[in-house]
C-alpha cells in the first residue's frame, strides 16, 4: 500500500475508520484503539519482514499529539527502523484524514519493539527463513 501521503521511508501498513464504538467518555477516540491499531500495524510489518509470527515486547516513546475523532480516517505508516538477532524496532506515524475533507494531520507517534518467535513462541532469528 502507499499513497502520495506517504511520510519519507515510510510505508502504508492500515488504514481504518474512527467508529463510535472507539470513543471515550469525552467523544474523542480512545488512545488505546489507536494504539491496536498501530499494534497491528507493527505485527503486520513485522511478520513480513521476517515471514513469520512476531510479537510485541515493547511500546516505546508513544506520544498523542492529537485526538482522533469519529469519521476519520486512521492511516498507519511502518518503517523497520532497526533489526536486531531476533527483534526488530518499526517506527510507526499514525495520520488522520479528517471526515469528508482533504485535511491530514498526525496524530500519533510511537516505535514498537517486535520479536520473531517460532511455533512455541520462543524468539527465533529474524533471518531464519
Ligand atoms: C490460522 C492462524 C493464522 C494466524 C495469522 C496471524 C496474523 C497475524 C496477526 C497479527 C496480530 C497482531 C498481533 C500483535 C502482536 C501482539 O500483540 S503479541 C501480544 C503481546 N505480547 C506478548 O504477549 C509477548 C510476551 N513476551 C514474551 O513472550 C517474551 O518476552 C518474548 C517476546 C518471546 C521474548 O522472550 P525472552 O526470552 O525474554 O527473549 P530474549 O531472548 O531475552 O530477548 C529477545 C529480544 O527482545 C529484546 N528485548 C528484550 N527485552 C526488551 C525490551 N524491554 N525492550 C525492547 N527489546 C527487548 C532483546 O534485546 C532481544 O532482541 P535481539 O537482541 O535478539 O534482537
Amino acid at each position: 500500500m502507499s499513497d502520495a501521503h506517504t511520510p519519507e521511508g515510510m510505508e502504508l501498513t492500515l488504514r481504518t475508520l474512527a467508529m463510535p464504538a472507539d470513543t471515550n467518555a469525552a467523544g474523542d477516540i480512545f488512545g488505546g484503539w489507536v494504539m491496536s491499531q498501530m499494534d497491528l500495524a507493527a505485527a503486520i510489518r513485522a511478520n513480513e519482514r521476517c515471514n513469520g509470527r512476531t510479537v510485541t515486547i515493547a511500546a516505546n516513546e508513544i506520544v498523542f499529539k492529537q485526538p482522533v475523532k469519529v469519521g476519520d480516517t486512521l492511516c498507519v505508516y511502518t518503517a523497520v527502523d532497526q533489526v536486531g538477532r531476533t527483534s526488530m524496532v518499526i517506527r510507526i506515524e499514525v495520520w488522520a484524514r479528517r471526515a469528508y475533507t482533504a485535511q491530514r494531520d498526525p496524530v500519533t507517534e510511537a516505535r514498537f519493539t517486535m520479536v520473531a518467535v517460532d511455533e512455541n513462541g520462543k524468539p527465533r532469528p529474524v533471518d531464519a527463513g
